[in-house]
């Protein structure tokens, strides 16, 4: 069970939490004390082979419950104030529309959002909606509508780069880093939408019933992020 005495964090399972658990082990944060008043490091708890969705841990001597969720669902948590702070990647913030405060951009989880298609100019035929194949279907609507271009929005959860390989879509707005899953896949990068890192969200009434720790935790982060990493 959540104590609410302690501030509740809401992480990312998946390629996020190794670096963010080494930023908040840089501000201070550690696995909560043990009985005997031992504290270990923060990635011990975070990586420890168990399905405990609440780990347990500490910062500035206050107790930090942290909630294991799927990326996609970190900002539904905080908003709802389940937790008072969250991390979460501008994409899903954009795409889910939550109004939660954005205090600091992490550096972690660079990428960009894109419209990516074939290699080589594969236009769509006259007299058909282009269709576009993505995990964020309002991030890819509002980007066609504010170019006034009609598209057919198909929604899929994965190997999005897939769908215009096998006629599924003409298109996809999907996130890119390296650039290596579209080259591998015959396709390449029309145009930019956004540039996506991974943010610490907070709770508005958190940020202000529980500011001395959050500012806390903030201003380390950002003192943190300035100084160069040793
Ligand atoms: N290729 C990438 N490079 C850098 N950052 C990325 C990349 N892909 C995703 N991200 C960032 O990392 C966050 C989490 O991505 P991750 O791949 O761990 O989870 P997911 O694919 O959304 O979820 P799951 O795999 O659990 O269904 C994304 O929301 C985004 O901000
Ligand atoms: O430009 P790159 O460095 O190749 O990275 C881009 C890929 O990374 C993400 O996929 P992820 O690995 O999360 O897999 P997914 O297909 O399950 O979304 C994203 O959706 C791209 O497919």
């Amino acid at each position: 069970m959540i104590s609410r005495a302690a501030l509740v964090m809401a992480v990312p399972k998946g390629r996020t939490l190794g670096p963010v658990s080494k930023l908040l082990t840089k501000v201070g944060v550690t696995a909560a004390p043990d009985a005997k008043g031992t504290v270990a490091p923060l990635a011990s708890v975070l990586s420890e082979d168990s399905r405990a969705l609440i780990r347990r841990a500490s910062f500035a001597g206050q107790p930090l419950d942290m909630l294991l969720l799927k990326p996609d669902d970190v900002p539904t948590y905080v908003e709802y104030g389940a937790a008072d702070l969250g991390i979460a990647g501008r994409d899903v913030l954009v795409e889910r529309e939550v109004d939660v405060y954005q205090p600091v951009d992490l550096g972690i989880g660079k990428c960009r959002m894109v419209v990516a298609g074939k290699a080589g100019d594969h236009s769509v035929p006259a007299g058909r909606m282009p269709r576009v194949a993505t995990k964020f279907p309002r991030t890819a609507a509002a980007h066609f509508a504010r170019k006034g271009i009609q598209v057919e929005v198909v929604n899929v959860q994965g190997s999005v780069e897939l769908a215009p390989l096998v006629g599924l879509a003409d298109y996809i707005v999907d996130l890119v880093e390296t650039g290596t899953t579209l080259v591998e896949n015959g396709l390449e990068v029309k145009e930019d939408i956004a540039k996506v890192s991974t943010m610490l969200v907070a709770n508005r009434a958190s940020y202000k019933l529980r500011g001395d720790v959050i500012g806390a935790l903030v201003s380390g982060l950002r003192d943190a992020l300035t100084k160069p990493s040793s």
